[in-house]
């Protein structure tokens, strides 16, 4: 009997550590993985004869959570089914993925990061386990890919629509400059197609991590070719002052962000958790803005305490855009609009088949079942 009969031909699955995920992933790449993500599950919550067939699918149950004595840890499984892996291809890949994420908020004082996780990516037609794939650069690039991909559909492609010459600068806030507020930071100025940075303001608890944050933006101008300025904040009200996109990325349980610090047109991106994952933006905000988020199950669950107008799933927002029938639901012209990010598997799934993929195009193809 050869000796994968009962098993499989690859004995092992593939281990894809943080450096090679940072050497793999590519923002422009990511943004088409996750615009797949937001599409699918949304194509999912139609009516199965309102779903579009051209469009992926998805399979996605609200996540676990278990409370440990330090943390949490987050189960996330998911599938998409028939998604593009790059923008333009004709090739359509269904995958299966679990990402496990632990969040311990005071790894800090232990030099350690406070979310840490792992994508399972497994084969959707055998179930094998192919690849694990660490998942903390990929959580940051992911997430703040969500957010630039609702920034993006909710805000900049209107502004571009009716601005005289197509282009649109903004000014940015970052309130919390922890990983993902770095993340998000680094994010904007690499895709500058979308807008171009004029400003960006930020705000740490710590001033030390802004200062911090500043000198890697300053580095990141001469690599991108910008010109922004970047200021670091006493206050949040300072740091929100004038902007026209904000991301909001602390574990604050505490509301930090006031209406009155606010522009009339601002878009947010409140991608935080505390103790519920609404807790940075006052009420008074959330009674003035319109709410967009990344999924209905989870929010359900997530955000059962949120008293405000949630106008829908970012991936519908797109889908209309795509296939213009019935009301649009994008933002009033004038208005504050949300993306209250939760986070769901969907991204995970997308991002790490990705990773994956471009894993196996560098190393040996043949070593695949
Ligand atoms: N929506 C999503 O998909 C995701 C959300 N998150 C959430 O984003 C937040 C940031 O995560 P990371 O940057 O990875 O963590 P981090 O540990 O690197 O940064 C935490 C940040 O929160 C700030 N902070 C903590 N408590 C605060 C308080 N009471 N008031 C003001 N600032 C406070 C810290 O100063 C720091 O800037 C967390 O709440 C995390 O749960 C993380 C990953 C994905
Ligand atoms: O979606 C994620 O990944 C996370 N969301 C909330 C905090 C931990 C990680």
């Amino acid at each position: 009997m050869s000796r994968n009969v009962g098993t499989n031909k690859r004995l092992r699955p593939v281990f894809i550590d943080e450096d090679l995920v940072k050497q793999l992933l590519d923002w422009h790449e990511a943004r088409h993985a996750i615009e797949q993500a937001f599409v699918a599950v949304s194509n999912q919550s139609r009516e199965p004869g309102a779903r579009y067939g051209d469009q992926p699918v998805s399979s996605q149950p609200a996540r676990t959570f278990v409370q440990a004595e330090g943390g949490v840890l987050l189960c996330m499984p998911g599938f998409v089914g028939q998604h593009q892996l790059t923008s333009g291809s004709d090739e359509r890949t269904s995958t299966l993925a679990c990402k496990l994420i632990t969040s311990f908020r005071k790894n800090a004082s232990v030099g350690l990061p406070s979310i840490n996780g792992e994508v399972f990516v497994f084969s959707s037609t055998t179930g094998k386990l192919e690849a694990i794939v660490e998942a903390n650069y990929l959580t940051g690039i992911r997430t703040a890919t969500a957010s630039l991909v609702a920034t993006d559909h909710l805000f900049l492609r209107p502004a571009r629509a009716s601005a005289p010459d197509g282009m649109v600068s903004i000014q940015l806030g970052i309130v919390g400059c922890g990983f993902q507020g770095m993340m998000h930071a680094v994010g904007f100025v690499r895709t500058q197609s979308m807008a171009r940075v004029r400003t960006i303001r930020l705000w740490n608890r710590t001033p030390a991590r802004a200062a911090q944050l500043k000198e890697l933006l300053i580095e990141e101008r001469k690599k991108t070719d910008s010109n922004y300025s970047v200021f670091v904040c006493d206050t949040v009200e300072d740091c929100c002052r004038d902007c026209d996109v904000i991301v909001t990325a602390t574990g604050s349980g505490e509301p930090l962000v006031y209406r009155s610090f606010l522009k009339q047109k601002v878009h947010i991106n409140a991608v935080g958790a505390g103790e519920y994952h609404h807790a940075e933006l006052a009420q008074d905000v959330y009674d003035d803005c319109q709410v967009y988020i990344d999924h209905w199950e989870g929010a359900r669950k997530e955000l059962a305490t949120l008293r405000s107008n949630i106008v829908g799933e970012v991936g519908e927002v797109i889908l209309r855009e795509s296939h213009p029938k019935g009301a649009s639901l994008l933002p009033k012209p004038d208005g504050m609009s949300v993306f209250q990010s939760l986070g769901m598997a969907s991204e995970d799934v997308t991002v790490g088949r990705l990773v994956y993929e471009k894993h196996l195009k560098a190393h040996d193809r043949s070593d695949r079942d």
